[in-house]
Order: structure tokens, then C-alpha cells, then sequence
């Protein structure tokens, strides 16, 4: 038996959160290893910390390499001290965002270039990547005005940006999606949250049916 990693995806609004909440308990009653659910930017003490920086409203503007490498230096803390030892330990690791966040955010919304901050997260990883990823795919209106009517008052930083900026961080993923076809499964996002749930976890488990077997 071996740990196995899965990544969660897409823009802001899409969904992640709220169906990986119905989904944990759903892959625990089929798995027989135990199942841990983080997220990035955060997931350990440390990078938490980076996540409040990264995400606060400041009086004056984080440029842009700067939110990338704040990103990828959470993430390597992430790794170190919960992705790999989880993996070590034999369990299922449930990330709501991980690398593709930075590529699709940082490499295309901002601008800076998807080779670049691929470059920089190569460093942060160091060849830990997800056995499988799930993207929810949503279009940056719909995604932003889920959000809107969420917490409007509360937006961060990074759902404050224009919707030019959302528009770029689609693309991205997109193109992601289109580049890494084993990794990387899209569902659509916008349906009904159980259809949702339910498309997310079919996907995982016709990826691992020896995993998620329990009962059968
Ligand atoms: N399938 C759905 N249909 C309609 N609304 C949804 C659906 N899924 C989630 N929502 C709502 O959309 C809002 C954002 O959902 P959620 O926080 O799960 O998204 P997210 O992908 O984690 O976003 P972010 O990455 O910005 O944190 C919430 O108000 C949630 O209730
Ligand atoms: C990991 C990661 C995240 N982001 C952005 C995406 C979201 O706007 C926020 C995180 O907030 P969430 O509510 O927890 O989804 O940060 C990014 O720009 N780059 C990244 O690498």
C-alpha cells in the first residue's frame, strides 16, 4: 500500500471547498486508509502564517513575484511538513489547491509566465506533484458572483482583482488542463452541488478502484 495524493482545482467560486466537504466523507467510507483533507495556501502552521500575509489587504501593493514567491514558499513548508510525511504514513491526501493554483494565478493572471513560475515551484516541490488532479471548471462571472453573494464584504486580495485578471487565470487552467490529460481531469462545475460531488468522486474512483473499494 502506498499514500496517494489528489489536488483540487479551479478558479475562485468554483466549488472546491463545499464539495470537498461532502466528498471526504464519502471517500471514507470506501477507503481503507485513513484520508486527510488540507489546502494551500496554508495546510501547516508556517504556511498558514505566509497565507495571511498573502491574502491580507496592504497599504501598499505586493508586487508580483514577491505574492509568487510567497506562494511557493508555503507550499515547500506544505510539502515538508504535511504532503510528504502523510505519503510516507500511507494515506490519502486531499490538497484544495496545489501547484496548478500558482501556473494558473501567478503565471497567467499575473502575467509573469507560466515557465517562470513553473520554474520556481520546481525548486518548492522538488518532484512532489499529485497523482491526480480535479479541476472545476466555471467561467470567472459565475465563479465571482458565487463569491459576491458569499462574503462580499470579506473578498481577499487575490478575489478583489479585476475580472480581466479572473479571465487570464481560466485561460491557464485551461491550458493546463489541455497539457496534462493523465493528470488533470476537468468536470464541470457548474450543476447542481451533488451532481458536482457526485462527478468528482467518480472520477476518483474509476482512477483508483483498488483504493476506494471498501464494501464492495
Ligand atoms: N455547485 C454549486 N452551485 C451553486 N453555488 C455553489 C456551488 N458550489 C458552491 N457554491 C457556493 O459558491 C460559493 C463558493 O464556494 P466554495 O467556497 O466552495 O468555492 P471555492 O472553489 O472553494 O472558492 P475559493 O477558491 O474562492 O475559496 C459558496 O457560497 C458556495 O455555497
Ligand atoms: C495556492 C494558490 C492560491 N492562489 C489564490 C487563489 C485564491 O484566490 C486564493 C486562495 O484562497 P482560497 O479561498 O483558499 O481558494 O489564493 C494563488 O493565486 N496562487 C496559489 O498558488
Amino acid at each position: 500500500m502506498s499514500g496517494l495524493f489528489i489536488s483540487f482545482e479551479g478558479p475562485d467560486g468554483a466549488g472546491k471547498t463545499t464539495a470537498l466537504n461532502a466528498l471526504v466523507p464519502l471517500l471514507k467510507q470506501r477507503a481503507n486508509q485513513d484520508i486527510v483533507l488540507s489546502r494551500e495556501p496554508g495546510g501547516s502552521e508556517i504556511a498558514e502564517q505566509i497565507r495571511k500575509i498573502i491574502l491580507a489587504i496592504h497599504d501598499e501593493k505586493m508586487d508580483d513575484r514577491t505574492e509568487a514567491l510567497l506562494y511557493a514558499a508555503a507550499r515547500r513548508q506544505h510539502v515538508v511538513d504535511v504532503i510528504r510525511p502523510s505519503l510516507a504514513d500511507n494515506k490519502i491526501l486531499l490538497s484544495d489547491r496545489f501547484v496548478d493554483s500558482s501556473i494558473a494565478y501567478q503565471g497567467g493572471g499575473r502575467e509573469i509566465g507560466t515557465k517562470e513560475v513553473a520554474e520556481i515551484n520546481d525548486f518548492a516541490i522538488n518532484g512532489t506533484l499529485p497523482d491526480l488532479t480535479i479541476y472545476f471548471d466555471i467561467s470567472p462571472e459565475v465563479g465571482l458572483s458565487r463569491i459576491r453573494k458569499d462574503h462580499e464584504g470579506e473578498m481577499d486580495r487575490l478575489e478583489k482583482e479585476a475580472l480581466s485578471f479572473h479571465k487570464r487565470v481560466h485561460s491557464a487552467y485551461l491550458d493546463l488542463v489541455d497539457a496534462n490529460p493523465d493528470r488533470i481531469k476537468s468536470i464541470n462545475a457548474n450543476q447542481a452541488p451533488e451532481k458536482v460531488v457526485d462527478d468528482a468522486l467518480n472520477v476518483i474512483i474509476n482512477r483508483f478502484p483498488n483504493v476506494f473499494n471498501k464494501g464492495e
